[in-house]
């Protein structure tokens, strides 16, 4: 490399920037579809491996438990290798997880192929937000990261749609090996192209002194900044509502104390995918903005219009007017990308060296939370008799959600008892 390019400005945020972007988006775009692309096989899955709808939830736990024990290890080896090699990676990962699921003879063998699409996945998104995070200004950084949540997310499209298609034309092989073979490229793509950051003067990551052992230490440093363990609260206590009511519990819940007919829950649940597309752009621009007072002011809004509603939804006899429905959902949806708002914490207060780590830590918040509410409503449900889908009652359902309050509880002290040091060292560093 010459010393003039060496030498020449860096531009943040110019086109390369948004070319690197878009691969990373590409991989997490992947990741999405690979994540929903067996719920969106529904009935062929159950056929395919003559087992029950029940019995391949199974799958959908394995998946997120994977995800979510990986983010800590994955946000060390980011320090260490950086956002190519782990996209990359995680894209091969996903690519082999699939195959097995396409090949495997056995159902066992399936869920391991999943096992193997969580820990790829679990690579990708905090891989982005570090990509994001060398490429872009700082006060961009926070419209960028909501845009590869609400981009990403429409991989569950894909998966429900042109996916499900696929396999029902071509058949079960077929299409997981398409998945498969798209993952390889992915995968490559991303390798020959994307840079880590603007100042490497090759493709190569320049990998910080110390090995591995210095990249496990800087999980230490991460873990001392206020903004780190912000980030984990934050999205411990704004997004496993509406994961809970996505993936799990809404369509039990609106049956029972709505009386809303399937179809009917599933379009509602199916709005929320429209509101997160008005809400991430919007907070985004507002918390890149206005670090002090914004972001701090969503998360509280945020999480109190989703406690006031739930809690006037749970006091209240249903069914509950369209109106009020709507405003829950929207309360709800906002969660998502508030959740959002704990990456651009961990940015603000965490050395570059690190970010990896301190992001992965934050990421672990909502999984760990959605967790503890997908269990806590099954088991409170089995307390109260209610074993299985025909006896939810509204009663029963509506105590089963309570376990929702110790949550917020302990998230909403977290983060003000974290707040005040966070915006303490955002000041200090933009000082
Ligand atoms: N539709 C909004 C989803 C919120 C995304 C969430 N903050 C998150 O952590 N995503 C990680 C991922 O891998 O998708």
């Amino acid at each position: 490399m010459s010393e003039t390019t060496k030498n020449a400005p860096i531009r943040l945020g110019g086109p390369r920037a948004y070319f690197m972007w878009g691969m990373g988006l590409l991989g997490y775009l992947f990741a999405v579809i690979c994540r929903s692309s067996m719920s969106a096989a529904g009935i062929e899955a159950a056929n395919h491996f003559h087992t029950t709808s029940t019995a391949l939830s199974g799958f959908l736990y394995l998946q997120l438990f994977v995800y979510a024990i990986m983010q800590v290890p994955a946000g060390v080896l980011l320090d260490r290798f950086g956002a190519r090699i782990l996209i990359s990676c995680g894209g091969l990962f996903m690519a082999v997880g699939q195959s097995l699921v396409a090949l495997a003879p056995v159902t066992w063998l399936a869920v391991v192929g999943r096992g193997v699409v969580g820990m790829g996945d679990a690579l990708v998104f905090i891989s982005v937000v570090r990509l994001i995070s060398a490429w872009f200004p700082t006060r961009q950084a926070p419209l960028l990261t909501q845009l590869t949540s609400v981009t990403g997310g429409l991989g569950q499209i894909i998966s429900l749609y042109p996916f499900a298609w696929l396999l029902r034309l071509a058949g079960w092989q077929t299409a997981f090996l398409t998945a498969a073979g798209t993952g390889v490229c992915v995968a490559a793509a991303i390798l020959m192209t994307v840079r880590d950051d603007p100042h490497q003067s090759s493709r190569r990551h320049e990998r910080p002194e110390g090995g591995l052992k210095s990249a496990v230490r800087g999980l230490g440093s991460a873990l001392h900044s206020p903004g780190t363990i912000c980030g984990f609260f934050v999205h411990a206590t704004t997004w496993f509502p509406v994961n809970m009511m996505n993936q799990l519990w809404g369509i039990p819940f609106l049956l029972a104390v709505e009386g809303w007919s399937r179809g009917t829950a599933s379009a509602f649940l199916g709005a929320g995918v429209v509101i997160n597309m008005v809400f991430g752009p919007l907070m985004g621009r507002l918390a890149g903005v206005h670090p002090i007072h914004g972001r701090a002011a969503v998360v509280y809004v945020s999480i109190g219009a989703q406690i006031v509603l739930w809690t006037i939804l749970l006091l209240t006899p249903g069914p509950h007017p369209m109106w009020f429905m709507v405003l829950l959902l929207v309360a709800l949806t906002s969660g998502g990308p508030a959740s959002n708002i704990a990456m651009d914490y961990v940015r603000d207060t965490n050395r570059p060296a690190n970010l990896g780590a301190a992001t992965g830590f934050a990421n672990t918040g909502g999984f760990l939370s959605s967790a503890i509410v997908f269990l806590g409503v099954g088991v409170l449900l089995d307390m109260q008799g209610a074993t299985d889908p025909s006896l939810y009652t509204a009663q029963a359902m509506r105590m089963a959600t309570l376990i929702q309050y110790p949550l917020w509880v302990v998230g909403l002290t977290g983060f003000t008892l974290m707040l005040r040091p966070t915006l303490q060292a955002i000041r200090e560093r933009r000082a």
